[in-house]
């Protein structure tokens, strides 16, 4: 059953309301302030406003104030005014302050009903949009609400019908190459290849081979023409990733192919054409390796036409948990194992870690959790954290001094051989401010077997 919110302060209005809408569940609130609350709590699709509320319930002041405090809170929110029979200035105001529609009194059931049927239709569209768009980025794998990655996706859809050579730049496991195939996917090279490449994974003496090919005989060992990755991915896209790792050597090579869009294979004297989308992707940062010149500026130039910077782990906010929960499920399948979910310590640990190595230390944490979790929620242990404070567990500033401090005094006292002259003084504080912290601290051990020991 629907919810609605009537913002009424009539109660025989508000009983009226409550005859005429019975296929809804109606919450009530008789001013602003309860309105506020109400939306906050029930989060109703729709609302009904009387716009003559108290204290200006004579006019439409405290209605329209109302009205846009809901649509700040909740833009989505689809409010129907309720005016009085000759109220039609305030219900224009209200439309143009963002009100779905109005209604003037009295009431007719069947005409309101109908005015609310429309508003929940709305109201449902809007959301299966949202859900359809949200859920357009998720086929690319890429799984995350956090604004800092929705902005990233946004950046993919726009730049996946260009041919634009672009390049990714993020820490090690963000997920380059996921955004890389997402780019190639929503592009409309989608069903040609997708070819990568990590320039930092293979030798030096190979990745020119491995890249351009070779001809029958090029070199020892090259017993047939072979095609390189760069022809393999004719007519798709090429991920060159790593690009900072490709050698000095090999660059002059690969700005040639990029400018020309031509390759020779080696040992080859032929030019061959091919047709390729270039996307590129480092970890490091390029700048400073045009700046020491172990990167060619033109080639820096010519590879970031266009710069997606991947967001660390660490600045997508809950997005960890959404992954850690599709990854739960993924490894629950391929080891058939029955994990629930996480306890509040493990949430918590998941969400303060620093993730150094992002998703990828994400995924291998989870999958040792998964194969070694005694129970059916996994603890912050499981997942190689120290079972440290969650949130109801933590020290305030306060008991941490006071902890510090009273540990303090124990050392000292063991350092002055238990003499709490000297305790004192290696504190810096006067004996019977030593005396008042003991108490303080309970620490009535030290003063019972204090020793009366001086040394020079
Ligand atoms: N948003 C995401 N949601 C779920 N899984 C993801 C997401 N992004 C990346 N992954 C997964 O994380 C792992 C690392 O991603 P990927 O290899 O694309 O990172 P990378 O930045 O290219 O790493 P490297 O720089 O080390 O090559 C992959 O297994 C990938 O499927």
């Amino acid at each position: 059953m629907h919810t609605v919110l009537v913002i009424e302060d009539d109660l025989g209005i508000q009983k009226q309301l409550k005859w005429s809408l019975s296929d809804y569940e109606l919450v009530f609130a008789a001013d602003r302030q309860q309105a506020m609350t109400q939306l906050r709590r029930f989060e109703p699709a729709v609302v009904t406003l009387d716009l003559g509320l108290p204290p200006d319930a004579a006019n439409a002041s405290e209605g329209l104030a109302c009205l846009t405090e809901i649509l700040t809170a909740k833009p989505e929110t689809k409010v129907i005014v309720l005016t009085g029979s000759t109220d039609n200035n305030h219900a224009l105001q209200a439309i143009a302050l963002g009100a779905y529609d109005y209604y003037q009194k009295p009431i007719d059931a069947d005409v309101l009903n109908i005015i609310l049927q429309r508003a929940f239709k709305l109201s449902q569209l809007e959301q299966e949009n949202k859900a359809l768009k949200a859920s357009s980025y998720q086929q690319a794998d890429i799984i995350g609400n956090s604004e800092a990655i929705q902005k990233a996706c946004r950046t993919v859809e726009k730049i996946a019908p260009t041919e634009i050579t672009t390049l990714l730049l993020g820490e090690s496991g963000t997920g380059k190459e996921v955004f890389a195939r997402a780019i190639h996917r929503q592009s409309p090279r989608t069903g040609k290849p997708f070819v990568a490449i990590n320039c930092a994974s293979i030798p030096e003496n190979l990745l020119e081979s491995e890249l351009f090919g070779y001809e029958k005989g090029a070199f020892t060992g090259a017993v047939k023409t072979t095609l390189g990755k760069i022809e393999c991915a004719n007519g798709g896209t090429l991920l060159l990733d790593e690009i900072g790792d490709m050698p000095l050597s090999l660059q002059a090579k690969m700005l040639r192919f990029l400018q020309e869009r031509v390759i020779e294979r080696v040992g080859g004297r032929s030019e061959i054409e091919v047709d390729v989308r270039v996307i590129c992707a480092t970890h490091r940062d390029l700048q400073d390796m045009v700046a020491a010149q172990s990167f060619r500026e033109d080639l820096y130039y010519r590879i970031s036409e266009i710069v997606l910077r991947i967001p660390p782990l660490r600045n997508r906010g809950h997005d960890i948990i959404l992954i850690a929960k599709a990854l739960l499920h993924r490894f629950n399948q391929e080891y058939k194992t029955q994990i629930q979910g996480f306890t509040p310590c493990a949430t918590e640990a998941l969400l303060s870690h620093n993730w150094p190595g992002n998703i990828r230390e994400l995924q291998n944490k989870l999958k040792s959790a998964v194969i070694l979790s005694e129970s059916k929620l996994i603890n912050a242990e499981d997942l190689g954290f120290r079972p440290t404070a969650n949130k109801s567990s933590f020290q305030t500033l306060r008991q941490i001094r006071e902890q510090a401090e009273s540990e303090g005094i124990r050392q000292a006292y063991v350092l002055a051989n238990s003499n709490l002259s000297k305790t004192a003084d290696l504190l810096g504080v006067s004996r019977p401010t030593l005396y008042a912290l003991i108490d303080k601290y309970k620490l009535y051990d030290l003063k019972g077997t204090e020793s009366e020991t001086t040394e020079s």
